[in-house]
């Protein structure tokens, strides 16, 4: 199965911070590069804490930022200052100093509803250069990629690679907030993908994804199943 031939491949790392520098590294690289060859460069990032770390390593990066076009994989549907947005997370620990002149574009408008946001979204993905050339992904113990949660309705369509809709509103069945989630679809919509992970638990979530062949119980599956876009796994304890 490429699944099993993605995880086989994973980078691992025995300690956390090399994986922090590889991960910054190869995402600074591409940014570089992406400006030089196309003259700007975009990057969709994740929300949660492992990503913190490489975010603040980005920031420190000479780097040419006013060229670099950022949104993000998924947000919660809460107020931009609420300790539960990706965007005021993007915005508190990468877009400081000088990459404060990247140009970020947020997927969620507070106070409008489903139908709007999703339309929000679209807009807000819209405003990239695409492929993307860079998408950083998390994952949780439950294997959700995203905001694509098992369990989740229409969960079938989230992750059908052909699947039009960029974006979707969603409830994670595990978590009460309603978030706003890429499909797929648009994830692989691009150039590199990342899947950044930590700890032992994760690393048996990608095992049991592999071994139950079952996209719907480990939508992490989906990512790892498909042979659209190389995924890179970096993985440490
Ligand atoms: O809810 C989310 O969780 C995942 C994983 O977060 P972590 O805290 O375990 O790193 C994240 O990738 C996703 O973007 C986020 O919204």
């Amino acid at each position: 199965m490429h699944a099993r031939n993605t995880l086989e491949s994973a980078l691992c790392f025995s300690d956390p911070a090399q994986t922090v520098d590889a991960v910054t590294e190869r995402i600074g690289n591409i940014i570089r590069f992406s400006v030089k060859a196309r003259g700007r460069a975009s990057l969709l990032l994740p929300g949660g804490r492992t990503p913190v770390a490489v975010f603040h390593a980005l920031r420190a990066l000479d780097l040419p930022w006013d060229q670099v076009y950022i949104s993000l994989t998924d947000e919660r549907r809460c107020p931009p200052d609420s300790p539960h947005s990706n965007a005021r997370l993007v915005r508190e620990e990468l877009l400081v100093g000088n990459a404060a002149a990247a140009h970020f574009y947020p997927l969620h408008r507070q106070g409008v509803d489903e139908r709007a946001d999703e339309a929000v979204c679209s807009a807000a993905l819209g405003m990239l250069p695409r492929p993307y050339d860079a998408v950083m992904l998390g994952m949780g113990t439950d294997g959700h990629i995203a905001s694509l949660f098992p369990g989740a309705q229409g969960l079938q369509k989230l992750l059908d690679p052909q699947t039009e809709a960029r974006c979707a509103t969603t409830t994670a069945p595990s978590v009460p907030h309603e978030r706003l989630t890429l499909t797929l679809a648009t994830l692989l919509h691009s150039r590199w993908i990342g899947l950044h992970v930590t700890g032992q638990e994760k690393w048996q979530t990608l095992q049991a994804a592999i071994e139950s062949e079952d996209e719907m119980t480990y939508p992490v599956l989906g990512l790892l199943n498909q042979r659209q876009v190389p995924v890179h796994v970096y993985w440490s304890p």
